[in-house]
C-alpha cells in the first residue's frame, strides 16, 4: 500500500483539487494525506492571534475574507447542484464553528481547534468532488487514530492498532483519504504536529502499517542541492539516504518536515518527493543506501537561532560540567542543535527560546555568558565518512570572506555546520553554492 501527501498547493485551488485525480488512480489501494488549502493554516493562526488579543471583530472580518475565498472555490470544484450544496454545508459548518468561538475563554486549546478546521475543510471537499464524479472514497478521520504523548511524540504502536483496525473495516475499499498535521494529545484534545506537520502525518502513517511508499507531492521536482527561494540554479536531487534527508530537512530544507524523516527510516519506508505540476519528473527517493560515497550533496540554511557562549574558568580540567549545562537545557525542554567547545568555553545554539530568560539565570551561575540573536545555520550535507578529506577546507573556502560565529565537523558523517549572522546568509548560500557545484 502506498501513502500519498499532497501539500497546500497542490490543493491550492479548484483546479488543482480537480487534477489530483489526474496522480491518484483510484484502483490503487492507498492512502491519501491532505494538507489545508494554500493559505488557510495562515490565516486560521491570524484570526487565532486576534482572538488571543481580544480583537473580535478584526478576526470577524478576517473569517469572513477567509469563507469567501472557500465560497468560490467550491463554485468552481463541483459541477452539480448537489455537489455545490454539500460543499456550501461543509464550509458554513466549519466557518461559523470558528465565529462561535469567539463567545469563548480563548486559550491555547480553541486555538489548535481553530487551526484543525483546514485539513478537515480539504479532506471532506475532496471526498466529496470524488462522490460527485461517483468514485468512492473513505474518509479517515485523523483526530481517531493520530496521537501524540505528553512529549509531543507520536504513539506510534497506538497509531497502528486504530489505523489497521479502521482500514480491516473496509476490506473492499481503494482510496482512503485522510487530514495531515491534526491529532490529539495526551489529553484527548486537538493538537498539531506543528507547521509543515502533513509530511510527519504520512511518515508516520507509512512507517505504522509498513507502506511500500511514501510520496510527499509538493510544488517542486524534489529535493534541491540548496534552498531554491534564495539561490538561482539550484537541482534536484535523484537519491538521498535517510541520514542525509533528515539533516537538510532539520537545517532548514522546506519541502520536508524536520521529524518526518525519522518514522520511515526507522521502519524502512522510502520516502519519494514529486511534482504535482510536473507528475512524470522523477523527483527525489529517499531510502537507506540512497546516499552518493564521498560526495557534497546539498546545502540548507535554518534562521532565527539564538546562540548562547559560556565562559568559565572553572571547566579546566574539570568533569561533569557540560553535563551540569545540558541538564539545564533538558529541564526546559529546550533542544541544542549546534555546540562547540574550547577548554575554557562552551558555545551551543537554540531555535526554541520560549525560556531563553529562566535558561540564562541558571546558566549564569558557571561563569561568564553572552547571548545571539538573529543568527543562521548553514549546513553543508554529504558524505563525509571518517576517511574522506578536504570536505571542510571546501566549505571553509567558500565562506572565507564572511565573519563565523561557530563552525562544527563530525559531529556525524553527513553535516558540516557554520553559524553565522543572518544578515550573512543569502551570500553564504550563494558563495558555497558557486564553489561547491
Ligand atoms: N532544498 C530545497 N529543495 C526543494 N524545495 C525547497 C528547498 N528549500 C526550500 N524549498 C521550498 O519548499 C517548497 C515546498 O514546500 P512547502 O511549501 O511546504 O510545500 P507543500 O505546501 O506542498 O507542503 C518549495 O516550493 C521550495 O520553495
Ligand atoms: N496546513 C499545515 C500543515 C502542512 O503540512 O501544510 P503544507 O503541506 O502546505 O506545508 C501548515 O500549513 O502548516
Amino acid at each position: 500500500m502506498k501513502i500519498l501527501k499532497f501539500g497546500g498547493t497542490s490543493v491550492g485551488s479548484a483546479e488543482r483539487i480537480q487534477s489530483l485525480l489526474d496522480i491518484v488512480n483510484p484502483a490503487e489501494r492507498q492512502i491519501v494525506v491532505l494538507s489545508a488549502v494554500a493559505g488557510t493554516t495562515n490565516a486560521l493562526v491570524e484570526i487565532a492571534k486576534a482572538y488571543t488579543s481580544g480583537k473580535k471583530d478584526e478576526a470577524k472580518d478576517l473569517i469572513k475574507q477567509h469563507k469567501d475565498k472557500y465560497e468560490a472555490l467550491i463554485k468552481d470544484l463541483f459541477s452539480t447542484e448537489n455537489g455545490y450544496k454539500q460543499g456550501k454545508e461543509l464550509i458554513d459548518y466549519h466557518f461559523n464553528y470558528i465565529a462561535s468561538l469567539s463567545n469563548d475563554l480563548f486559550t491555547p486549546t480553541e486555538e489548535k481547534i481553530i487551526l484543525a478546521q483546514g485539513e478537515l475543510m480539504s479532506t471532506t471537499l475532496w471526498h466529496f468532488y470524488l462522490a460527485e464524479k461517483g468514485i468512492p472514497s473513505v474518509l479517515l478521520p485523523a483526530l481517531d487514530f493520530m496521537k501524540i504523548d505528553e512529549d509531543n511524540e507520536p504513539v506510534v504502536p497506538f497509531i497502528k492498532e486504530k489505523l489497521e483496525a479502521i482500514l480491516a473495516e473496509h476490506p473492499e475499499n481503494m482510496l482512503f483519504i485522510t487530514q495531515g498535521f491534526i491529532c490529539r494529545n495526551s489529553f484527548g484534545e486537538i493538537d498539531n504536529l506543528r507547521r509543515g506537520g502533513s509530511d510527519y502525518t504520512a511518515s508516520l502513517i507509512g512507517a505504522a502499517i509498513q507502506a511500500d511508499e511514501i510520496q510527499i507531492w509538493t510544488d517542486i521536482d524534489g529535493m534541491h542541492n540548496n534552498d531554491p527561494r534564495v539561490v538561482k540554479g539550484t537541482t534536484p536531487i535523484a537519491e538521498l539516504s535517510f541520514d542525509e534527508a533528515a539533516e537538510l530537512a532539520y537545517f532548514g530544507a522546506k519541502i520536508l518536515h524536520p521529524q518526518s524523516v525519522f518514522p520511515a527510516q526507522r521502519y524502512n519506508v522510502p520516502v519519494r518527493l514529486l511534482n504535482t505540476m510536473d507528475p512524470k519528473a522523477a523527483g527525489t527517493l529517499i531510502s537507506q543506501n540512497g546516499g552518493k560515497k564521498g560526495a557534497i550533496r546539498a546545502i540548507a540554511a535554518k534562521d532565527d537561532i539564538t546562540a548562547i557562549h559560556i565562559h568559565s574558568s572553572r571547566m579546566l580540567l574539570a568533569y561533569g560540567f557540560l553535563r551540569r549545562v545540558f541538564e539545564i537545557f533538558e529541564r526546559y525542554k529546550t533542544p541544542i542543535d549546534m555546540i562547540t567547545t574550547s577548554e575554557v568555553a562552551v558555545s551551543l545554539t537554540i531555535d526554541d527560546t520560549k525560556n531563553l530568560d529562566d535558561i540564562i539565570r541558571e546558566v549564569e551561575d558557571f561563569g561568564k555568558v553572552s547571548v545571539d540573536r538573529e543568527q543562521t545555520i548553514i549546513c553543508v550535507v554529504g558524505d563525509f565518512g571518517a576517511n574522506t578529506h578536504g570536505y571542510a577546507a571546501r566549505v571553509l573556502d567558500a565562506v572565507k570572506h564572511l565573519p563565523l560565529r561557530m563552525v562544527s565537523y563530525g559531529g556525524s558523517d553527513y553535516n558540516v555546520s557554520i553559524l553565522l549572522d543572518s544578515e550573512h546568509k543569502v551570500e553564504g548560500l550563494r558563495s558555497l553554492h558557486h564553489r561547491i557545484f
